[in-house]
């Protein structure tokens, strides 16, 4: 349990699942995080159902935090950082952005030389099974251990140089919907051969939760577990040499790297 609040400016996808995702690990109760939107009615379920404190102010957010954890679209980022520069300025806070594409250095052209960390986590952190990418300016290293512990509790944690932050963008934060759309795949395809939607879903859920406890549990390789379900003249392979024929790695990396590159347009 921390006895810090936090302020999470732009509740929307991202900064209500981390709220939830923080208090839901017990690290901080609802009545410590503020979550601030332009239009609160977007956010008024976050007060009525979950208890959360709610403005559209944003410097009252922050003057009642010690985290400051921004999370706007980068269309809204620069002026947002433009309003709440002064209130940051005052050497109490820290700044945590999950804005993708705005770099450190962009952070601290607006903000001054302050606590900056760059956080890239997806939206599976609300359930605390995040994978979440940091990386620290010089006094932002201060708080490695402390901002390390609170994202360790909700997932898994990754400290990279932010040269790496676009590949992690990509792979840690877009992968939950690349892997969505494989359970979403895999499910319409087990409608087609008899089984219910629903059904079809859950089956479709368990072995992508199954497939991947195998690889974190015992710390294994994707091809000795294939190796392992693939019997000879038997039915995996034919299904598997088929989804390569028709593209299926391929397209999963060509889509990985189409996403890198778009987002090195912005961050370069
Ligand atoms: N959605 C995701 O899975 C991930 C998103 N990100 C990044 O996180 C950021 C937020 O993404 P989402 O949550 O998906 O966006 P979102 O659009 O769902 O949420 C942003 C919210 O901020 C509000 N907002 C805009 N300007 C504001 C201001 N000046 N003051 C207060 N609130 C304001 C908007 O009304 C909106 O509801 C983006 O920069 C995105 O690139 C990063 C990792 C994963
Ligand atoms: O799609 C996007 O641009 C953002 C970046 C990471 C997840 N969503």
């Amino acid at each position: 349990m921390t006895s810090k609040n936090i302020a999470i400016l732009g509740g929307g996808n991202l900064g209500s699942s981390i709220a939830k995702g923080l208090v839901k690990s017990g690290l901080m109760t609802p009545q410590q995080i503020t979550i601030t939107n332009l239009d609160l009615e977007l956010i008024q379920h976050l007060h009525d159902e979950d208890g959360f404190n709610i403005t559209t102010d944003n410097i009252s957010a922050i003057n009642g935090a010690q985290i400051v954890i921004i999370a706007v679209k980068p269309t809204a980022a620069r002026a947002l950082l433009n309003q709440v520069k002064d209130a940051l300025g005052n050497g109490e806070h820290v700044v945590i952005s999950v804005i993708s594409g705005i770099k450190i250095h962009d952070l601290e052209e607006i903000l001054g030389d302050m606590p900056i960390i760059r956080a890239m986590p997806n939206t599976a952190i609300a359930i605390q099974e995040s994978m979440t990418a940091l990386s620290f300016n010089e006094k932002g290293l201060t708080y490695k251990q402390e901002v390390s512990e609170i994202f360790n509790q909700l997932g898994s944690t990754m400290v990279i140089p932010e040269a790496q932050m676009p590949a992690a963008t990509v792979l840690a934060s877009c992968g939950i919907a690349f892997a969505l759309r494989f359970l979403r795949a895999a499910s319409q395809g087990g409608i087609e051969i008899g089984f219910s939607s629903k059904l079809s879903l859950e089956i479709a859920a368990q072995i992508m939760k199954g497939a991947s406890k195998l690889i974190i549990e015992n710390n294994s390789h994707p091809e000795p577990e294939i190796d392992k379900v693939t019997t000879p003249l038997g039915v995996t392979i034919k299904s598997l040499n088929k989804m390569e024929y028709e593209g299926f790695s391929s397209s999963l990396i060509q889509g990985v790297v189409a996403g890198y590159n778009k987002i090195l347009e912005t961050e370069s």
